[in-house]
């Protein structure tokens, strides 16, 4: 096995890279480019129990440092993702779902967990979309993401992850991981969903990004770094018996080589995966090679969570 070699809840991966939900995972076209690229795994675009259209377009720009979206959920709806899941063949698979009500996701949780156990695939459950007008982020109200994970974890008896938001107030990530630690089922927490509601703006035309929500959107790529690396390494100090995916502003090895540090296992690439393409994952994987081989690093468990304080 090859340096890049490790390990995801029983799972081996030839290494720890992989797409956001959401980039490049929504069509069969797509999963077929994920499923051919040489990510260690993939994961699902976040769907719901309806195929959805989605916000309207443009919804999605590329900005100065990083990008902005309001997409909206699009999906084909749970029913083609479960399918999916049932006939694909090869390397890990996640299913995000994120369902438009607690019911919802009760629902996808029950009706996925046959899947799951038959086939090997990971629920992560989509709590911090920011873009569904109407709809706040579940992960900013405690008391009913406290709720979401308990139904879920009562019909859903296998691992699964949560897809956070982003917290900025360490009170937050204290009370936040306190959640999380009530409930065993949680097994890996991604850390993070875009920066909800930014807003990019046209100098020259005077005018917003993208059509919905007058131009707000979350925010993705280099604008996040810093931010996915504080929660990733905040929720990775909290929660030891739970595993930290981290997704952030992972152009090249350098910002994975820091999510690792930061304490996370795998590392989910989207703005970067959506500018570049799938070939960015052959490009990743060579680089972080050569940073393992010029660190000495033999192994990803040399480094990972070995983040040093001063
Ligand atoms: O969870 C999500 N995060 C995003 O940044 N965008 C998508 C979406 O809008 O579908 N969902």
């Amino acid at each position: 096995a090859g340096a890049l070699t490790t390990t995801f809840l029983g799972h081996q991966v030839s290494n720890p890279f992989l797409n956001a939900a959401g980039v490049l995972c929504r069509t069969p076209e797509d999963l077929l480019q994920l499923a051919s690229s040489v990510s260690g795994s993939m994961i699902t675009k976040s769907c719901t129990v309806e195929p959805r259209e989605g916000n309207p377009e443009p919804r999605y720009a590329a900005a100065p440092y990083g990008s902005i979206n309001s997409m909206g959920l699009p999906n084909l709806g749970f029913e083609f993702y479960k399918q999916f899941a049932v006939e694909h063949r090869g390397k890990l698979l996640f299913i995000s779902v994120s369902g438009m009500s607690m019911d919802e996701n009760v629902k996808m949780a029950k009706d996925l967990l046959p899947v799951a156990k038959e086939t090997g695939c990971i629920m992560e459950l989509n709590l911090s979309c920011p873009n569904v007008p109407g709809k706040p982020q579940v992960g900013y109200d405690f008391t009913t993401m406290r709720e979401y994970l308990q139904r879920v974890s009562s019909v859903y008896d296998a691992p699964f992850g949560v897809k956070l938001p982003p917290y900025f107030d360490i009170a937050h990530f204290d009370q936040a991981a306190a959640i999380f630690n009530e409930i065993p089922q949680v097994a890996f927490l991604t850390c993070v969903n875009s920066l909800g509601n930014g807003l990019v703006i046209d100098v020259d035309t005077e005018t917003v990004a993208i059509k919905p929500k007058d131009g707000f959107g979350g925010l993705g790529g280099r604008y996040i770094l810093p931010t996915a690396l504080a929660n990733v390494n905040a929720f990775y100090r909290r929660c030891p018996t739970k595993l930290v995916v981290g997704c952030g502003g992972v152009y090249s090895a350098n910002e994975a080589f820091q999510h690792i540090l930061a304490g996370a296992s795998l590392v989910q690439v989207g703005t970067a995966l959506h500018e570049e393409g799938p070939q960015i994952f052959q490009r990743v994987v060579d680089e972080f090679a050569l940073l393992m081989r010029a660190k000495g690093y033999n192994t990803i468990d040399d480094f990972k969570g070995k983040l040093k304080t001063l």
